[in-house]
């Protein structure tokens, strides 16, 4: 399978990484800052997995590839977004899919709208993975996982063919057919971790072992999935209880990759986690209180380091 890779961050770099050192055919389309980095130093992972120097195939916005590609692996930040979409078209051919990886849900309106709902599947990555000083890929904790499908539910030949293609490599991969159920419910965890985390600026454990920080977390959590509830996708019980458990641990030093993102003075998905979990509650008349103070403090964190 011929693969593109958008973006060779931590989630790009690993997976495709990842991929590539199981022997698929990857190129990595990244801007030139990275490119440089990349040429100089190779794509090295770092992981407790084991890791990997390699040599990646690149391509630069507005260069033409040698041949058409299967499979994008779209794996930028959402403020990110449109420039990715401007720097993919002329790549994304009859019978290419595009699978993205990004948090959130609201990138796939604007896939969509950029290249037919037909290419698009959905997708998510679990793995907490960020770039060292020296561009190195550091994946730091939890077990790297993509979970993929088709949004309209069930399986196709696309779906296998990628899910066949990820097997071999050092990372769990699963087809799922109802993959916007598993979004939704990756969207609730996220949304209440990040504002959890972002609103209190601590860890999950720092919050926990204060008083009144279980509870606020139960909230948060309780907010979101109202939110996905009323959206139709109310989340299972499995993921609820392992939720509320993983929000609430007091020995936990969990931060969203929102609030390290914050810590270091960078741009944040605060608008595509935080403000679209309360657009969406209040297009249906469910009330988001945390997630509104959430995304309004993360707002003018933003609307600050704009002015700087
Ligand atoms: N990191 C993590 O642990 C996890 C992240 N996620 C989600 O995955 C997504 C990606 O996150 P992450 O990998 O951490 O982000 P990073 O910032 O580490 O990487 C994003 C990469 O995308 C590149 N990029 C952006 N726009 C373009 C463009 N137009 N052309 C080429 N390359 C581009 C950036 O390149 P440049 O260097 O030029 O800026 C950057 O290297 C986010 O939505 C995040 O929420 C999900 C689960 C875990
Ligand atoms: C929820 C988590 C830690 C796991 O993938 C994540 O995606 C993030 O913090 O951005």
């Amino acid at each position: 399978m011929r693969w593109l890779v958008l973006g060779a961050g931590g989630v790009g770099g690993y997976f495709g990484g990842r991929l590539q050192e199981a022997g698929e055919d990857v190129t990595f389309l990244v801007r030139p800052g990275r490119a440089a980095i990349l040429r100089r130093q190779g794509l090295s992972i770092e992981s407790p997995d084991g890791a990997a120097r390699l040599e990646p195939r690149l391509l630069l916005p507005g260069e033409a590839a040698a041949a058409p590609f299967d499979t994008v692996l779209l794996a930028c930040k959402a403020y990110d977004l449109d420039a990715a979409i401007a720097a993919l078209a002329p790549h994304v051919g009859p019978g290419c899919a595009i699978l993205p990886l990004l948090n959130g849900l609201i990138h796939l309106d604007r896939l969509d709208a950029a290249f037919g709902t037909g290419r698009v599947l959905g997708g998510l990555c679990q793995i907490s993975a960020t770039l060292g000083p020296s561009g190195e890929i550091r994946h730091l904790d939890l077990p790297p996982r993509i979970i993929f499908g088709e949004r309209a539910g069930g399986s196709s030949d696309r779906v296998q063919a990628i899910a066949a293609a990820m097997a071999p490599a050092r990372f769990k991969s699963e087809a799922s057919d109802n993959i916007l159920q598993d979004m939704w419910e990756k969207f609730t965890l996220l949304a209440s971790l990040a504002g959890l985390t972002c609103l209190m600026r601590g860890s999950v454990g720092e919050i926990a072992r204060q008083p009144g920080g279980v509870p606020v977390a139960r909230s948060f959590l309780r907010e979101s999935a109202a939110v996905a509830t009323a959206s139709g996708y109310p989340p299972r019980d499995r993921f609820l209880k392992a939720t509320e458990q993983r929000l609430t641990d007091p020995a936990s030093a969990v931060t969203a990759s929102m609030l390290r993102d914050i810590e270091r003075g960078g741009p944040t998905e605060g608008a595509h986690i935080l403000g679209d979990m309360v657009a969406r509650g209040r297009a249906l008349g469910v009330a988001t209180p945390l997630a509104e103070a959430a995304a309004c403090h993360v707002a003018v964190y933003e609307a600050k380091r704009n002015l700087d």
